[in-house]
């Protein structure tokens, strides 16, 4: 395409040029100079830590011709046509649609947004659309699936890329042969317009607490952001056991709500019963009652299954399809994840969780299933990371759990040994005594592996789906699930 035809395209005004090539073969766009092939539009955007101009001479030397901006800076000019447009991250979204071809008009397009619950609803989704058959592709903070469902990492670790990587895996997708997509939709992306440039059929909510004020400011402004999903939608799911619903409700073309409290909704869940290994419950829907398995512990997870049910259901698939897929569903990687176990091996959970109230929230969901005593293994991070949060982790360790054991995380150049002190100490000044110091993460593993009866359950925290290990000045791959399933079969051959 041209760029005389994009500009047509996003009713922008024709470029003016002082170069050569008035009118260039423009094959892509970018936000990113290092990033920029051959034939990009490189877009010159304002942010809050960089100008974008600043680099349009990088974009220029690795081949881009042609640059968006909101309007070159006094005295500098731009060897490349300049497209003066409203604004730039719109534009950007604007025209990375237009040159991937609109991808998400050719899907069934489910968003998910929400402050906690998004990557448990994006991967519970995706799983019973395609239980159901059919070719689904994902975009959550895990990665990137195809429909052959293998996870692909974009560059730069995002919950929602920027929009050229957005439509780049979309387009992908329906390549691949997919038919829907589950997008997971951080606010940040909302606000930013990375995935302004997509057609969402259904909008899924999941809930808002405060959260990310730092870069919204306000928890209206936080919620304005969100909405935007749910007015952008051809529909929207919302949750009824949610407050920020009823102010929802007006901005949504049509809604389905859903309620994990059994309140009135169109989907609602009663009779919860938290197993060791599973929630049940009765699904009351659209197609009737159900009885429904979920292989996950963690009662909020009934509502992120309500949600993605309601969501999945609106692509046509009926629920005694999606029921059964839910009780296959494998969970999500380093979330709760438990450790496959045999007779006589107390239950082991790999968990994310790193941050005092997230621990907190992690430790008292699983006591609720635990029959015997509550072990926790986690370290703190050094480096530049929080310092403030190792005593309180300390704290709710020691509280939450019978035996805590403290451990490496990541501590990178800080000495070990004062991370490990200032998470004993913690623990000592509110008056406990319920732990261990193990450098060493994965004797720590193995330690309380090893120490648990068949009874207990182990919670690993922390390093989650982590691929890698910061020691000193080392990083060493990691993989926290395999040291779990070792660690269990070093307890069986002592048994
Ligand atoms: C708050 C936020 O999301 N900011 C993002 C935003 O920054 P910004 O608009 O201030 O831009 P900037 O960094 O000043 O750069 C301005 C422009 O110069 C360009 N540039 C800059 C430097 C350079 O060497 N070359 C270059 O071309 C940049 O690509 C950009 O186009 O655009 C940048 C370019 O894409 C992002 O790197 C940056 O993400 C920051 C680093 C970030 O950490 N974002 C996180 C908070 C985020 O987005 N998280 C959410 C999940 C949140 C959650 O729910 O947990 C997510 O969706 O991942
Ligand atoms: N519906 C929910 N309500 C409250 N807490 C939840 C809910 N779902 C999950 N959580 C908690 O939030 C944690 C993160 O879950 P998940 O990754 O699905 O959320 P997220 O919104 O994608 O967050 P992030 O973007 O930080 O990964 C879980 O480990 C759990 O402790």
């Amino acid at each position: 395409m041209r760029l005389g035809e994009l500009a047509a395209a996003l009713h922008l005004p024709v470029p003016e040029c002082a170069g050569p090539d008035r009118d260039p073969e423009v094959t892509g766009i970018t936000h990113q100079a290092a990033w920029a092939t051959p034939g990009d539009v490189f877009v010159a955007i304002r942010g809050a830590r960089f100008d974008g101009h600043d680099f349009i001479g990088q974009a220029a030397a690795r081949g881009a011709v042609a640059v968006f901006g909101e309007g070159l800076p006094d005295g500098v000019t731009s060897q490349l046509p300049y497209v003066v447009v409203p604004a730039t991250r719109a534009a950007l979204a604007d025209a990375a649609a237009e040159l991937a071809g609109h991808p998400s008009r050719q899907l069934t397009v489910l968003g998910i947004t929400g402050t906690d619950g998004k990557t448990t609803t994006s991967c519970l989704a995706r799983h019973l659309l395609r239980s159901a058959g059919r070719p689904t592709g994902l975009l959550s903070t895990i990665g990137y699936e195809l429909p052959d469902g293998e996870l692909r990492q974009p560059p730069a670790h995002f919950t929602t890329p920027e929009a050229p990587q957005v439509q780049a895996i979309l387009r992908d997708m329906v390549a691949a042969g997919a038919e829907d997509a589950v997008v997971e939709a951080s606010s940040h992306a909302m606000a930013l317009d990375r995935v302004r440039g997509v057609d969402f059929d259904v909008a899924i909510w999941t809930n808002l607490t405060g959260e990310h004020l730092d870069f919204h400011g306000t928890m209206e402004r936080y919620f304005a952001d969100k909405a935007k999903l749910v007015e952008r939608a051809a529909h929207a799911v919302l949750n009824a056991d949610d407050p920020w619903t009823e102010q929802l409700l007006p901005l949504a073309a049509g809604h389905t709500t859903y309620s994990a409290d059994g309140a009135d909704a169109d989907w609602r869940a009663t009779g919860v019963v938290e197993g060791p290994d599973d929630l049940r419950f009765t699904v009351h829907g659209p197609d009737g009652e159900a009885q429904a398995v979920l292989p996950m512990i963690g009662r909020f997870n009934v509502a992120n299954a309500l949600a993605a049910l309601a969501g999945a259901h609106r692509t046509g698939v009926p629920t005694a399809v999606l029921l059964e897929g839910l009780a296959t569903f494998g969970g999500v990687a380093g979330r709760m994840e438990m450790v496959a176990r045999q007779d006589g091996d107390p239950r082991v959970i790999v968990d994310f969780a790193h941050t005092p109230p997230s621990l907190e929230k992690a430790l008292e969901t699983v006591r609720v299933t635990t029959e015997g005593r509550l072990w926790v293994v986690l370290g703190s991070a050094g480096g530049p990371r929080d310092p403030s949060k190792r005593a309180p982790l300390g704290d709710v360790a020691t509280r939450c759990a019978d035996v805590a054991v403290f451990t490496e995380e990541d501590h990178r150049d800080t000495p070990l040994a004062d991370i490990l002190a200032q998470m004993e100490r913690g623990a000592r000044e509110a008056g406990r005594e319920n732990f261990t110091s193990i450098g060493n993460r994965v004797e720590a593993i193995r330690y309380a592996v090893a120490q648990a009866d068949r009874a207990d359950t182990v919670v690993l925290a922390g390093k989650g789906p982590e691929h890698t290990l910061e020691r000193d000045t080392e990083t060493i791959p990691w993989d926290e699930m395999d040291q779990a399933v070792q660690a269990l079969a070093l307890r069986r051959t002592r048994e």
